[in-house]
């Protein structure tokens, strides 16, 4: 059975920040993941994650300027001191949430440009290399043009090819079913083709991104499919609620409460 981890900075945002571990553990999750804790002290983020008995599944490096349009600095050739810098503001928040796998983002960059790429290969491997020994692992997402235009990593096959390539051992695949489906399809064939090297799932229905019980994929059959593949890490719930979030969790109410 799949281990869901409520995002907390799509879901339970009828409160702050600070107090969506406390409501995603009362709706029956046991884990969390977010995009970016930075505007909150690394130490209360983890008493709040551990007053609320929740296990952290992930969160991203600093994006840079999220508000101006910056999405990550792996693929900018002239950010290499931020992407650097970004790795030191992380590590006290992994520390303090116990977290085992962190979102490194590309940036708005252009694949056919070789810089970029050279710039990538070279922030992912240093990146690894810096969180290594703290027992963590690097996590690359490839992110649909629709939601994100420019967006360097944007296909599954090349962050495939890379992580095949660079044979890392803490380098993984973050696998996006929502992103998957609209850049590619054929969801299932390339969770069964690239399961070896993945390091997180996201879900959301598509074409939406609210919750994950209808409309373009069926859910029950991939969650199905994870559990056929051996897939035990997490599973993020990356997705817009339609209305209030624990209005929306009837699809959760078989999984609620399982143990990460
Ligand atoms: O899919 C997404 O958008 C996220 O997982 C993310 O990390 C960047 O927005
Ligand atoms: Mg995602």
């Amino acid at each position: 059975m799949p281990r869901f981890a409520a995002n907390l900075t799509m879901m339970f945002n009828e409160v702050p920040f600070l107090d969506r571990f406390e409501a995603a553990a009362k709706a029956g999750f046991t884990a969390v993941e977010f995009l970016f804790p930075y505007d909150h002290p690394a130490e209360e983020v983890g008493k709040r994650l551990k007053a609320a008995g929740l296990t952290q599944a992930l969160f991203n490096l600093p994006p840079g300027d999220w508000n101006a349009g910056e999405k990550g600095f792996a693929a900018l050739p002239d950010r290499f001191a931020d992407l650097q810098q970004s790795l030191k503001t992380a590590l006290p928040y992994a520390q303090a949430t116990g977290v085992k796998r962190v979102h490194l983002m590309a940036g708005i960059a252009d694949r056919g440009d070789r810089r970029a790429v050279e710039a990538f290969y070279k922030s992912v491997a240093n990146a690894a290399e810096f969180f290594a020994p703290h027992d963590l692992d690097v996590v690359i997402e490839p992110i649909n043009p629709r939601n994100v235009p420019g967006y360097f990593l944007n296909d599954f096959n090349f962050a495939y090819d890379l992580i095949s390539e660079l044979k890392i051992p803490n380098l993984k695949l973050q696998f996006d079913i929502y992103h998957c489906q609209i850049i590619h399809g054929d969801v299932t064939m390339r969770l069964r083709e690239m399961m070896p090297i993945i390091g997180h799932i996201q879900i959301a229905s598509i074409p939406s991104r609210n919750e994950p019980d209808g409309e373009e994929l069926n859910y029950p059959f991939l969650f199905g499919e994870l559990d056929r593949l051996g897939y035990g890490g997490f599973v993020g719930c990356e997705y817009n609620p339609r209305g209030k979030t624990t209005d929306g969790l009837a699809w959760f109410k078989p999984y609620a409460g399982v143990k990460p």
